[in-house]
């Protein structure tokens, strides 16, 4: 199946009737924004940040002009991941990136870009995250300061109200990811529609806390201002939980913008100390956890690949098959988790994600088309309303498959 188009997962029968996956190819579609308005202005905001030279400047203005009306063209040189990303390939290299499944072309568009700054390659810019100048404003910002300072609240509560408070501030911390910000809805976006859409909230703690010691994979999304709530809410399931171990699951290098890599977490343990107060001691705690083991930072490659989760190789797999609990994050891991494309929102969550190899939770704000699991009066409410509810990043939910 050159691309998943009519189901077929790996593994699995072939689910005929899966809906088609999402391209990007209707113009003023939301995934057409993406690609023909958020991506030029990524590759110009991130030559602004940083100052590279004529190489790198020009690399970026073929990135630029490729993406814009060119076909998808294959990494030049001898990159360490050419192999890799021949097998995620589905046939799209060669074609137009408008036709290329919409997870795909912006997997590998931040692939591209990466290349083009030459973040992979011998040199100066080694390692350098093009991302990084704007990770580094947001976690030295002033929202970062009320979250830590939120932080001191929690000890009074009683611990079924730290719990679900925990989960929601992590969950809410998904609402802006820098990416988001680069377009007009997102850079205006900010509200809550504080109901959630689906709550399955209140099946995750008898899931962590059933007999036997826990492990719990938490694969993260954002760095910044969700990367600390989702570090408060591990220290919660390390520290008051009887959670043995947590993976916590990040980028192996530069996506989507924000999203965080193994220094981002060392930042944000770092931030967390260096705010003393109730702060402090979570960071003191989770740098402890990590020193001994319990808290382990994994970068599967598998993480930036441009495919679902169903296509997740054995090694993933077998991650998430031990694990008590799974909890992704995000908008990203949520297109992967259910598949990015055009389902009914009615669809039974957990009929797309039989899959899934274990007990599984989203936490996720709306932020691209693909939903799932929603009822038919939630639904006609929201489509009665007539604002755009799946792409705003105001409508959160909450959806376990345990
Ligand atoms: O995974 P995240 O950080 O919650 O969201 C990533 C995101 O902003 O990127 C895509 C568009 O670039 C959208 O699917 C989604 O809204």
């Amino acid at each position: 199946m050159a691309d998943g188009d009519a189901g077929g997962r790996p593994g699995e029968a072939a689910v005929t009737s899966d809906p088609p996956v999402i391209r990007s190819n209707v113009p003023g579609s939301f995934p057409w924004g993406v690609m023909h308005e958020r991506h030029p202005a990524l590759i110009r905001r991130v030559g602004e940040a940083t100052p590279y030279g004529p190489d790198r400047r020009r690399a970026l203005d073929l990135l630029l002009a490729e993406i814009t009306d060119g076909v998808i063209r294959p990494l030049e040189g001898p990159v360490h991941d050419r192999e890799l990303w021949r097998s995620w390939d589905r046939g799209h290299l060669g074609r137009r990136w408008d036709d290329a499944p919409f997870l795909w072309a912006e997997s590998y568009f931040y692939r591209k870009l990466l290349a083009a700054v030459g973040y992979f390659d011998p040199g100066p810019w080694r390692g350098i995250d093009p991302f990084e100048p704007f990770k580094q404003a947001e976690l030295l910002g002033k929202g970062v300061d009320e979250e830590l300072r939120a932080l001191g609240g929690l000890s009074s509560m009683p611990v079924e109200e730290q719990a679900r408070t925990l989960v929601h501030r992590a969950l809410w911390g998904n609402q802006a990811d820098l990416g988001f910000r680069l377009s007009a809805a997102g850079a205006q976006a900010g509200g809550q529609v504080t109901g959630l859409l689906a709550d399955d909230g209140d099946l995750i703690w008898p899931a962590v806390d059933g007999p036997g010691p826990a492990r719990v994979c938490l694969v993260a999304d954002n760095a910044g201002g969700e990367l600390l709530p989702d570090l408060a809410l591990i220290d919660h399931l390390l520290h008051t939980r009887a959670v043995r171990e947590v993976s916590l699951h990040v980028k192996p290098s530069p996506y989507y913008v924000s999203d965080a890599v193994p220094a981002d977490v060392v930042a944000s343990v770092r931030r967390l100390s260096a705010a003393g107060g109730a702060a402090g001691e979570v960071g003191e705690r989770l740098r402890a956890a990590m020193s001994s083991g319990r808290l382990a930072v994994r970068t599967h490659a598998f993480s930036c690949a441009p495919l679902p989760y169903d296509e997740m190789p054995g090694d993933l797999r077998e991650e998430f098959a031990s694990a008590t609990l799974t909890i992704m994050k995000g908008d990203l891991n949520y297109r992967r988790l259910v598949g990015d494309r055009a389902w009914a929102p009615t669809t039974p969550f957990a009929e797309t994600v039989g899959y899934f190899p274990g007990p599984v939770v989203a936490l996720r704000t709306l932020k691209s088309d693909v939903v799932v699991g929603l009822g038919a009066e939630t639904v006609a409410a929201l489509e009665a309303d007539g604002r755009p509810w799946r792409t705003s990043g105001t409508h959160a939910l909450i959806q376990a498959r345990l």
